[in-house]
């Protein structure tokens, strides 16, 4: 069913879905994601993040109740079949221009498919070796309204980060455009919002008793 939207000249496995989400769509999640509490959000000094399901923890993470808007749409990507277990976790990211995250790895805490529903603007993620930080391997030109699954090879092996620009030329780097019309185009940033999709391995048997 995914095989369609396999991206070649990269690592296996990556997926990339143009327009998963209508506009409609997209306006709805963005009009959620910004409805919570303001203490949901955790401010980094180049991001905030709001963290659901719970926050992985190597000693395991204590299960939190997902809302009904986000469970929504970890059952429509999980429908692709490609996760081996119902994700439990979803960690929402805010960049605006000029922010982005150091190149890193996400670890043995996750299981190793992860899909990513990207909103508001688009961005370049680039792809390092892990013993060659300073080089970008390739990158993955992600527009709003897509989706993206990583799984195997390309999960475990490649770090991935975003540089803190304003704008995006776009090139041949990028492993995804095919539309040769975009290529050498420079693309404003604006506020992108992604949600990351995944599966928590361990979890603690410690229940927390809500107060009553
Ligand atoms: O915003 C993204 O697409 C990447 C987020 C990420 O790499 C992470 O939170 O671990
Ligand atoms: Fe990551």
């Amino acid at each position: 069913m995914l095989e369609k939207f396999r991206v070649e000249n990269c690592p296996d496995y990556v997926y990339y879905i143009q327009n998963f989400l209508t506009v409609e769509e997209e306006n709805l999640l963005l009009k959620s994601v910004y409805n919570v509490p303001q203490t949901k959000w955790t401010q980094l000094s180049r991001r905030r993040l709001q963290n659901w399901g719970g926050v992985p923890h190597h000693n395991g993470m204590i299960p939190e109740a997902i809302p009904q808007w986000l469970q929504t749409w970890i059952e429509k990507v999980a429908g692709f079949q490609v996760f081996s277990h119902l994700p439990n976790h979803v960690l929402i990211n805010e960049y605006k221009p000029n922010e982005g995250i150091m190149p890193h790895l996400d670890g043995p805490l996750y299981s190793s498919t992860i899909a990513t529903i990207n909103l508001g603007s688009h961005t370049v993620l680039n792809f390092y070796k892990s013993e060659k930080r300073d080089k970008i391997a390739f990158s993955l030109f992600l527009e709003a309204r897509s989706l993206l699954i990583q799984q195997g090879d390309m999960y475990e092996n490649y770090l991935h980060g975003i540089d803190e620009r304003s704008e995006d030329v776009i090139d041949n780097s990028m492993v995804n455009v095919h539309n040769n019309d975009l290529i050498s185009q420079s693309l404003k940033r604006g506020t992108r919002v992604s949600l990351t999709i995944r599966h928590v391995q361990k979890i603690s048997k410690i229940k927390i008793k809500l107060g009553r």
